[in-house]
């Protein structure tokens, strides 16, 4: 069958061929894969809506250009520390112009033409505009001309991939101050004297890392709760707020601003200071003089202008779906939901997973095939989720912490080791690391991993297949650690109930 490739066409009234057998709602890296999924190897047409730029959040605003600005500084760090080399670079921190435009090269200064290359070839017409539900199996898209939206309809799936936005929080005088989101800190133009950053959760400890690593000198974190990163096993949080209190930041728990003024705001675009210096009172009455504030404290599900209300679902209620990644609550099977708006798990790698599972789920319905087998169904969301956080120490985790195994109900063995192996101390002198297992005694199998120290990130996908594949830690211990590598802290864990 001919494509017709409408790909950038600007929104105009409705035609005969406005129909597809799929339109995806949001053009992120879920979105993306649930397109590429749904169609492949068939004749079936679909059609990616996107309001910004293909590639989404993760490719322009957070995961790329945040892990970008954080590597160069680890690199350094890791030449640093070794004898022969160490010497030889330089004492005075990353070349931040150099390390921007790396970041910049790797975002394709936010134009999306590659990715929309990659759609095309793909198959996928991409509609440029907003997409808004507008009854069962319709998406109004609007453009150029809101007064006149195009209407696409579909035969078999509408998917909804629309992702999340920051939440700034109320406080009397902060949206007016115009603080720092994770937009502006990971596309900083300028790097601010003074920084406070606000919340304790991932976001809040990347950005401080990187912020303070590129050369800002008094860096405040305020943090309602008594830790940071409160989803993980306490003794790699721990270990992180110590790295980050040695790199000189202030960590506040149990704090929270009150109060904030900025009489000088200025809107200077994304990553620029946006005004002059900004006061902050927390709510024990220290006020505090800065730069910039950066707002870390979570985001919201893109939702409330999706339309939900024109098929009966609350116009700004978070999406449920059931493990097809079908939405709950909408008769007939035809709206889908992946990704970070689908509430499940806010990662990227697990925004992709759900869309693969759905475009895989929408091509067998589509076919009029069953559904059996584990392929139709999003089963990792399930307490299998790994996650790497780029800190300094990094943190790599999958599954449960003994606390959720505990309050989950399993009877838990906890095996620690602290990373110390000839792998470790090859790859740097001042490695140190900590990793624990969490066992579930009924089976002898994995619940949970935890892996936090010096370049642990390629640790965790080990642990990700033995929790997955319900390995028994028999069995484990013949999957035996090449030497010298810091994988051979898998054979001190094990080492670890044998004494
Ligand atoms: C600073 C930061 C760093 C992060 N780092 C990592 C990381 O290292 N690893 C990781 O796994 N995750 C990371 N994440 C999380 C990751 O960015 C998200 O999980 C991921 O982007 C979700 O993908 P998505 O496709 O669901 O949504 P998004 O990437 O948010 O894409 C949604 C798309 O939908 C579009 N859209 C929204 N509404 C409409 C509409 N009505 N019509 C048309 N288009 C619409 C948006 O413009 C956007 O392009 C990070 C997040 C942040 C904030
Ligand atoms: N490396 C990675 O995988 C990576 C990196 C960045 C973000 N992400 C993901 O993106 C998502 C968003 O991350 P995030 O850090 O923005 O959210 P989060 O929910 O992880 O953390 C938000 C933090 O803000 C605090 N907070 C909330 N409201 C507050 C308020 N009014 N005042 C003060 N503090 C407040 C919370 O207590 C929490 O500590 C998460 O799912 C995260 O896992 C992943």
């Amino acid at each position: 069958m001919k494509r017709v490739t409408r790909a950038d066409r600007p929104s105009g009234p409705a035609t005969a061929d406005d129909t597809y057998d799929v339109i995806v709602v949001g053009g992120g890296p879920a979105g993306e894969n649930a397109a590429q999924y749904a169609v492949a190897g068939s004749d079936r047409t679909v059609a990616l809506v996107e309001h910004e730029l293909v590639g989404g959040e993760c490719s322009y605003w957070a995961c790329i250009p945040s892990k970008a600005l954080l590597r160069p500084s680890q690199v350094l760090a890791t030449a640093r520390h070794m004898p022969g080399v160490g010497e030889k670079v330089s004492a005075h921190g990353v070349d931040v112009p150099a390390v921007l435009a790396r970041r910049d090269g790797l975002t394709r200064h936010r134009d999306d033409s590659s990715q929309v290359d990659w759609a095309r070839s793909a198959g996928i017409d991409v509609v440029r505009g907003r997409g808004r539900l507008d009854g069962e199996r319709t998406v109004a898209v609007t453009g150029a001309h809101p007064d006149r939206p195009r209407i696409l309809r579909a035969r078999h799936a509408v998917v909804l991939a629309t992702g999340t936005v920051a939440v700034v929080p109320d406080t009397p005088g902060l949206r007016a101050a115009l603080p720092w989101t994770s937009r502006d800190a990971t596309n900083l133009l300028e790097i601010p004297r003074r920084v406070l950053v606000v919340g304790g959760g991932v976001v809040a400890c990347e950005t401080a890392t990187w912020l303070r690593q590129l050369g800002v000198e008094e860096l405040t974190m305020v943090v309602r709760g008594s830790r940071l990163l409160p989803r993980v096993e306490p003794f790699a949080a721990d270990l992180v707020t110590e790295a980050l209190r040695a790199h000189g930041i202030t960590v506040r728990l149990h704090a929270a601003i009150r109060q904030v003024e900025r009489p000088d705001v200025r809107e200077t675009g994304i990553g620029r200071i946006h005004g002059g210096p900004v006061t902050v009172e927390l709510d024990d009455g220290t006020r505090l003089e800065v730069d910039e504030i950066v707002v870390a404290t979570g985001r919201r599900p893109t939702t409330s202008t999706l339309g939900l209300d024109t098929i009966g679902l609350a116009s700004d209620a978070a999406i449920t779906v059931d493990d097809h990644l079908t939405v709950e609550g909408v008769d007939g099977d035809w709206l889908y939901a992946v990704g970070d708006v689908a509430g499940r798990a806010a990662l990227t790698h697990m925004g992709k997973y759900q869309a693969r599972v759905c475009g895989d789920v929408i091509a067998a319905r589509a076919e009029g095939r069953p559904l059996g087998g584990a392929r139709y169904r999003a089963s990792a969301d399930h307490h299998q989720v790994p996650q790497v956080i780029f800190t300094d120490p990094e943190i790599a985790a999958v599954g449960r912490t003994a606390e959720q195994a505990h309050a989950d109900g399993f009877d838990v063995e906890v095996l620690e080791a602290d990373i110390d192996v000839a792998g470790a101390a090859l790859s740097r002198d001042d490695f140190t690391g900590h990793a624990a297992l969490v066992v579930d005694r009924a089976t002898d199998t994995l619940v949970g991993a935890t892996f936090v120290g010096t370049d642990v990130s390629e640790l965790v996908h080990a642990a990700t297949v033995a929790l997955v594949g319900h390995v028994p830690l028999d069995t484990v211990w013949h999957a035996v650690p090449s030497y010298p590598t810091v994988s051979e802290v898998w054979l001190r864990l094990l080492e670890a109930r044998r004494s």
